[in-house]
Protein backbone atom coordinates (compact mmCIF):
# COMPACT_ATOMS: atom_id res chain seq x y z
CA UNK A 1 0.00 0.00 0.00
CA UNK A 2 1.15 3.78 -0.78
CA UNK A 3 -0.68 6.93 -0.05
CA UNK A 4 2.26 8.83 -1.73
CA UNK A 5 1.75 10.82 -4.99
CA UNK A 6 4.89 9.42 -5.69
CA UNK A 7 4.71 6.55 -4.67
CA UNK A 8 4.39 2.85 -6.30
CA UNK A 9 1.26 3.02 -8.01
CA UNK A 10 1.49 -0.77 -9.39
CA UNK A 11 -1.66 -3.23 -8.73
CA UNK A 12 -0.63 -6.94 -7.99
CA UNK A 13 -3.98 -9.20 -8.36
CA UNK A 14 -3.87 -12.79 -7.20
CA UNK A 15 -6.90 -14.22 -7.09
CA UNK A 16 -7.56 -18.03 -6.30
CA UNK A 17 -11.53 -18.22 -6.63
CA UNK A 18 -14.64 -15.72 -6.10
CA UNK A 19 -17.92 -16.91 -5.25
CA UNK A 20 -21.17 -15.76 -4.73
CA UNK A 21 -23.36 -18.82 -2.63
CA UNK A 22 -23.00 -21.51 -4.66
CA UNK A 23 -21.86 -20.15 -8.25
CA UNK A 24 -18.18 -19.83 -8.60
CA UNK A 25 -17.61 -16.51 -10.74
CA UNK A 26 -14.34 -16.13 -10.79
CA UNK A 27 -11.27 -18.54 -11.38
CA UNK A 28 -7.74 -18.47 -11.01
CA UNK A 29 -6.72 -15.21 -11.63
CA UNK A 30 -3.17 -13.28 -11.74
CA UNK A 31 -2.63 -9.74 -13.09
CA UNK A 32 -0.22 -7.29 -12.50
CA UNK A 33 -0.60 -3.79 -13.79
CA UNK A 34 2.73 -1.78 -13.41
CA UNK A 35 2.69 1.90 -11.73
CA UNK A 36 1.26 4.00 -14.52
CA UNK A 37 -0.25 1.68 -17.34
CA UNK A 38 -3.86 1.24 -18.42
CA UNK A 39 -4.91 -2.19 -18.77
CA UNK A 40 -8.51 -2.97 -19.88
CA UNK A 41 -10.54 -5.90 -19.14
CA UNK A 42 -13.21 -6.83 -21.84
CA UNK A 43 -15.99 -9.66 -21.47
CA UNK A 44 -19.64 -10.63 -22.53
CA UNK A 45 -21.96 -9.61 -19.88
CA UNK A 46 -22.28 -11.45 -16.33
CA UNK A 47 -19.30 -12.75 -16.38
CA UNK A 48 -17.78 -11.14 -13.58
CA UNK A 49 -16.01 -7.93 -14.78
CA UNK A 50 -17.24 -5.53 -11.89
CA UNK A 51 -16.87 -8.06 -9.43
CA UNK A 52 -13.19 -8.42 -10.02
CA UNK A 53 -13.27 -4.64 -10.17
CA UNK A 54 -14.89 -4.51 -6.98
CA UNK A 55 -12.37 -6.57 -5.89
CA UNK A 56 -9.60 -4.50 -6.77
CA UNK A 57 -11.02 -1.24 -5.96
CA UNK A 58 -11.08 -2.91 -2.34
CA UNK A 59 -14.96 -2.80 -1.84
CA UNK A 60 -15.14 -6.68 -1.54
CA UNK A 61 -13.16 -8.58 0.70
CA UNK A 62 -14.75 -11.67 0.30
CA UNK A 63 -12.35 -13.40 -2.05
CA UNK A 64 -9.43 -16.18 -1.67
CA UNK A 65 -6.41 -14.96 -2.85
CA UNK A 66 -4.26 -11.35 -2.55
CA UNK A 67 -5.04 -7.90 -4.12
CA UNK A 68 -2.61 -4.93 -3.19
CA UNK A 69 -3.49 -1.49 -4.93
CA UNK A 70 -2.95 1.69 -4.13
CA UNK A 71 -4.49 4.16 -1.52
CA UNK A 72 -5.65 6.58 -3.34
CA UNK A 73 -8.52 5.16 -5.78
CA UNK A 74 -11.16 6.95 -8.03
CA UNK A 75 -14.13 4.82 -9.18
CA UNK A 76 -15.56 6.22 -12.47
CA UNK A 77 -18.91 4.71 -13.38
CA UNK A 78 -21.57 4.03 -16.09
CA UNK A 79 -23.71 6.93 -14.60
CA UNK A 80 -22.02 10.05 -13.52
CA UNK A 81 -23.31 9.35 -9.92
CA UNK A 82 -22.95 13.23 -9.57
CA UNK A 83 -24.99 15.01 -6.53
CA UNK A 84 -28.00 16.81 -7.74
CA UNK A 85 -28.08 19.49 -4.79
CA UNK A 86 -24.62 20.78 -5.54
CA UNK A 87 -23.04 23.01 -8.35
CA UNK A 88 -20.70 21.10 -10.41
CA UNK A 89 -17.64 22.95 -8.89
CA UNK A 90 -19.28 21.88 -5.48
CA UNK A 91 -19.56 18.79 -6.97
CA UNK A 92 -15.57 18.92 -6.96
CA UNK A 93 -14.75 20.08 -3.74
CA UNK A 94 -17.38 19.22 -1.39
CA UNK A 95 -17.16 15.43 -1.87
CA UNK A 96 -13.19 15.14 -2.33
CA UNK A 97 -12.15 17.98 -0.58
CA UNK A 98 -10.23 19.02 -3.07
CA UNK A 99 -9.70 22.93 -3.17
CA UNK A 100 -11.30 25.25 -5.14
CA UNK A 101 -8.24 26.73 -6.54
CA UNK A 102 -7.68 22.93 -7.51
CA UNK A 103 -11.12 22.11 -8.48
CA UNK A 104 -11.59 25.36 -10.79
CA UNK A 105 -8.61 24.15 -12.42
CA UNK A 106 -9.67 20.81 -13.46
CA UNK A 107 -12.98 22.19 -15.10
CA UNK A 108 -10.55 23.73 -16.97
CA UNK A 109 -9.04 21.16 -18.53
CA UNK A 110 -12.15 19.13 -19.15
CA UNK A 111 -13.51 21.98 -20.74
CA UNK A 112 -16.22 23.02 -18.20
CA UNK A 113 -14.62 26.71 -16.98
CA UNK A 114 -18.07 28.70 -17.79
CA UNK A 115 -20.52 25.61 -15.99
CA UNK A 116 -19.00 25.63 -12.15
CA UNK A 117 -22.57 27.37 -10.80
CA UNK A 118 -24.74 24.88 -12.90
CA UNK A 119 -26.52 21.82 -11.70
CA UNK A 120 -26.17 18.76 -12.92
CA UNK A 121 -29.15 18.65 -14.05
CA UNK A 122 -28.12 21.76 -16.25
CA UNK A 123 -25.65 19.80 -17.55
CA UNK A 124 -25.90 17.45 -20.98
CA UNK A 125 -25.05 14.20 -20.27
CA UNK A 126 -21.49 14.86 -21.83
CA UNK A 127 -20.72 17.61 -19.84
CA UNK A 128 -21.96 15.10 -16.58
CA UNK A 129 -19.44 13.00 -17.90
CA UNK A 130 -16.67 15.73 -18.26
CA UNK A 131 -17.29 16.44 -14.71
CA UNK A 132 -17.90 13.13 -13.65
CA UNK A 133 -14.17 12.77 -15.07
CA UNK A 134 -13.24 15.75 -13.33
CA UNK A 135 -14.10 14.93 -10.16
CA UNK A 136 -12.33 11.35 -10.09
CA UNK A 137 -9.02 13.38 -11.17
CA UNK A 138 -8.80 16.11 -8.86
CA UNK A 139 -8.37 14.06 -5.92
CA UNK A 140 -5.01 13.21 -7.27
CA UNK A 141 -5.91 9.71 -7.37
CA UNK A 142 -3.19 7.02 -8.08
CA UNK A 143 -5.35 4.52 -9.41
CA UNK A 144 -8.55 5.03 -11.66
CA UNK A 145 -10.36 1.94 -11.85
CA UNK A 146 -13.83 2.55 -14.64
CA UNK A 147 -16.80 0.61 -15.08
CA UNK A 148 -18.45 1.30 -18.74
CA UNK A 149 -17.32 4.97 -18.25
CA UNK A 150 -18.43 5.41 -21.64
CA UNK A 151 -21.24 3.73 -22.74
CA UNK A 152 -24.84 5.21 -23.33
CA UNK A 153 -22.87 8.10 -25.27
CA UNK A 154 -23.02 8.60 -29.13
CA UNK A 155 -19.99 7.72 -31.09
CA UNK A 156 -18.93 11.25 -31.51
CA UNK A 157 -19.02 12.40 -27.28
CA UNK A 158 -17.91 9.16 -26.70
CA UNK A 159 -14.61 9.73 -28.69
CA UNK A 160 -14.45 13.25 -27.59
CA UNK A 161 -14.45 12.27 -23.58
CA UNK A 162 -12.26 8.79 -24.59
CA UNK A 163 -9.81 11.39 -25.69
CA UNK A 164 -9.99 13.42 -23.13
CA UNK A 165 -9.08 10.37 -19.99
CA UNK A 166 -6.58 8.60 -22.06
CA UNK A 167 -4.89 12.78 -21.84
CA UNK A 168 -5.86 13.29 -18.35
CA UNK A 169 -4.26 9.47 -17.83
CA UNK A 170 -1.25 10.30 -19.30
CA UNK A 171 -1.12 13.74 -18.06
CA UNK A 172 -1.74 12.50 -14.51
CA UNK A 173 0.50 9.48 -14.76
CA UNK A 174 -2.46 7.44 -12.61
CA UNK A 175 -2.26 3.50 -13.26
CA UNK A 176 -5.54 2.64 -14.92
CA UNK A 177 -8.01 -0.40 -14.47
CA UNK A 178 -11.51 -0.25 -17.48
CA UNK A 179 -13.51 -2.85 -17.98
CA UNK A 180 -16.02 -2.67 -21.05
CA UNK A 181 -17.67 -4.96 -23.73
CA UNK A 182 -16.13 -2.71 -26.15
CA UNK A 183 -12.64 -3.61 -27.95
CA UNK A 184 -12.81 0.43 -29.08
CA UNK A 185 -12.97 1.79 -25.80
CA UNK A 186 -9.80 -0.37 -25.03
CA UNK A 187 -8.33 0.23 -27.72
CA UNK A 188 -9.07 4.41 -27.65
CA UNK A 189 -7.08 4.28 -23.74
CA UNK A 190 -4.21 2.69 -25.90
CA UNK A 191 -4.78 -0.05 -22.97
CA UNK A 192 -3.08 -3.59 -22.86
CA UNK A 193 -6.23 -6.12 -23.19
CA UNK A 194 -7.42 -8.59 -20.96
CA UNK A 195 -10.34 -11.26 -21.83
CA UNK A 196 -12.25 -12.31 -18.87
CA UNK A 197 -14.85 -16.01 -20.03
CA UNK A 198 -15.39 -19.25 -18.88
CA UNK A 199 -17.49 -20.32 -15.40
CA UNK A 200 -15.66 -19.59 -13.16
CA UNK A 201 -13.95 -17.15 -15.12
CA UNK A 202 -10.35 -16.55 -16.13
CA UNK A 203 -8.12 -14.10 -17.78
CA UNK A 204 -6.33 -14.27 -20.89
CA UNK A 205 -4.13 -11.80 -22.31
CA UNK A 206 -5.54 -10.10 -25.85
CA UNK A 207 -8.42 -9.89 -28.30
CA UNK A 208 -10.57 -12.20 -28.60
N1 LIG B 1 -23.97 -9.45 -4.81
C1 LIG B 1 -24.17 -10.51 -5.60
N2 LIG B 1 -24.80 -11.59 -5.18
C2 LIG B 1 -24.99 -12.67 -5.98
N3 LIG B 1 -24.57 -12.76 -7.23
C3 LIG B 1 -23.91 -11.69 -7.73
C4 LIG B 1 -23.68 -10.50 -6.95
N4 LIG B 1 -23.01 -9.62 -7.72
C5 LIG B 1 -22.83 -10.20 -8.92
N5 LIG B 1 -23.37 -11.44 -8.92
C6 LIG B 1 -23.34 -12.39 -10.04
O1 LIG B 1 -21.98 -12.55 -10.45
C7 LIG B 1 -21.89 -12.64 -11.86
C8 LIG B 1 -20.93 -11.58 -12.38
O2 LIG B 1 -21.52 -10.29 -12.21
P1 LIG B 1 -20.76 -8.96 -12.66
O3 LIG B 1 -21.64 -7.81 -12.31
O4 LIG B 1 -19.40 -8.98 -12.09
O5 LIG B 1 -20.70 -9.17 -14.24
P2 LIG B 1 -20.21 -8.16 -15.37
O6 LIG B 1 -19.25 -8.92 -16.23
O7 LIG B 1 -19.73 -6.90 -14.76
O8 LIG B 1 -21.57 -7.91 -16.16
P3 LIG B 1 -22.10 -6.62 -16.98
O9 LIG B 1 -21.14 -6.47 -18.13
O10 LIG B 1 -23.46 -7.03 -17.42
O11 LIG B 1 -22.10 -5.47 -16.02
C9 LIG B 1 -23.32 -12.51 -12.40
O12 LIG B 1 -23.82 -13.80 -12.65
C10 LIG B 1 -24.06 -11.86 -11.26
O13 LIG B 1 -25.40 -12.26 -11.26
Amino acid sequence: MSDSAFGDRAVHIRIDGKRFGDTAVLGSIALDVASGRTVAITGPSGIGKSTLLRIVSGLDHDFEGEVRAPARISPVFQEPTLLPWLTALDNLTVVTGAGTEEAERVMQTVGLENKQAHYPHQLSLGQQRRLSLARAFVSNPELLVMDEPFASLDEQKADEIMALTRRLIEDSGVTAILVTHALAEARALGAETFHLSGQPATLTKGIV
